[in-house]
């Protein structure tokens, strides 16, 4: 049976597929374990000097060190092992923009849920929720109860953010934008980096109180006069007036068309003419059948976090926009992780 799919690249990727979540998890003990970090000062250790440092038995070590070197991510040279690069890169430091704190991230929020797809999926409510202590409708507002985990699912949003987070900041667009309203903004990491590329601006961070707090630390060390948060709800209360542009950075996707039309009205009224919005996130190609990261993420959505919502086609934020009024709607595609910016101007 399995020869007659032999060079199926479909086939290749499903045996890969069905192993996944084994191995994801295998690296992620990995990281947990600073296994990467240990190589990148100690390359070419054996599993003598692994075992010392990480201090668990050797045949569990073993284990997992055979399940990391399937992935590619650990090499074996003369029976000591070796960082490949791409786990030197990714994996081996505490940059705010390590692949550790996402995959940390993944493993500690994400996945969990996704044990409930099916139950959530057919309920058409994010039912995984459920294991968090609450009443809000969504994680994140849960997540204000449990500082710990938020902290963790924080960092690994900040992290991931930054894989994509230059496309936006280096778009000739923000030269002419004076004064910025970032909507769920999350801890100012995107604001943080736009006004450290363009000096002429300033911009509002809107988001929840708590989220607001972890914000605080970061904006007052690094532009605490450029960076202001504003705390609240997007939802239930105004948007602040006087930016020259609204920027929605990985948020509208949460969300149901309904309400996504809502928060493009509130932008649409705190902008003066000639003022423009950005849509920018994770699209799905046109015909809904491309797109890892925004599969994953739309999963998520509706699994845990809001129970709607998805990695919307751009072609659904151009409609959106043209429907509440905005003109010249147009999206820039192609950018890193499956990333695209529609924009929109108000005349
Ligand atoms: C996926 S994160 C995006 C963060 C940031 N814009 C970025 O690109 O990394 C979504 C953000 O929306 C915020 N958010 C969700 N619902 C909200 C609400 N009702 N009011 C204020 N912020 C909200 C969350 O707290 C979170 O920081």
């Amino acid at each position: 049976m399995d020869s007659l799919h032999d060079g199926d690249p479909v086939f290749e990727r499903f045996q890969f597929l069905v192993n996944a979540p084994a191995l994801f998890n295998a690296v992620a003990t990995a990281v947990e374990l600073r296994i990467f970090h240990f190589l990148a000062d100690n390359p070419g250790s054996g599993i003598e000097e692994i075992r010392a440092f990480t201090d668990m038995p050797r045949h569990q070590l073993r284990v997992l060190l055979q399940a990391v070197c399937t992935t590619g991510l650990l090499r074996r040279e003369n029976g000591n092992y070796v960082n490949s690069a791409v786990a030197q890169d990714l994996l081996a430091s505490d940059a705010e923009d390590s692949w550790g704190h996402i995959i940390v991230g993944w493993k500690e929020v994400y996945y969990p849920a996704f044990a409930h797809m099916t139950k959530a999926l057919k309920a058409g409510t994010n039912t995984a929720l459920d294991a968090y202590p609450g009443d809000e409708p969504t994680l994140y507002q849960r997540l204000s109860r449990n500082p710990e985990v938020e902290a963790v699912f924080h960092r690994a949003m900040s992290a991931f953010t930054l894989q994509s987070v230059d496309a936006l900041v280096e778009r000739p667009e923000f030269a002419s934008v004076r004064k910025l309203l970032d909507i769920g903004g999350g801890d100012g990491t995107t604001s943080a980096r736009l006004v450290a590329r363009h000096e002429q601006l300033s911009s509002t961070v809107f988001d929840m109180p708590s989220v607001s707090k972890l914000g605080e630390e970061k904006a007052s060390a690094v532009l605490a006069d450029r960076v202001e948060l504003h705390p609240g709800d997007i939802f239930n209360d105004e948007f602040p007036l006087g930016s020259d542009a609204v920027l929605f950075s990985h948020v509208l996707e949460i969300f149901s068309e309904d309400q996504i039309l809502g928060l493009m009205k509130k932008a649409y009224d705190a902008l003066p003419v000639g003022g423009k919005v950005f849509v920018y996130g994770y699209n799905v190609s046109d015909d809904e059948t491309t797109g890892i990261f925004g599969a994953r993420l739309g999963l998520y959505f509706n699994v845990l976090a809001s129970g709607q919502g998805m990695a919307y086609p751009a072609r659904d934020y151009e409609a959106w926009l043209t429907q509440v009024g905005f003109t010249g709607v147009e999206t820039v595609t192609g950018m890193p992780y499956e990333h695209g910016l529609t924009l929109g101007v108000k005349q």
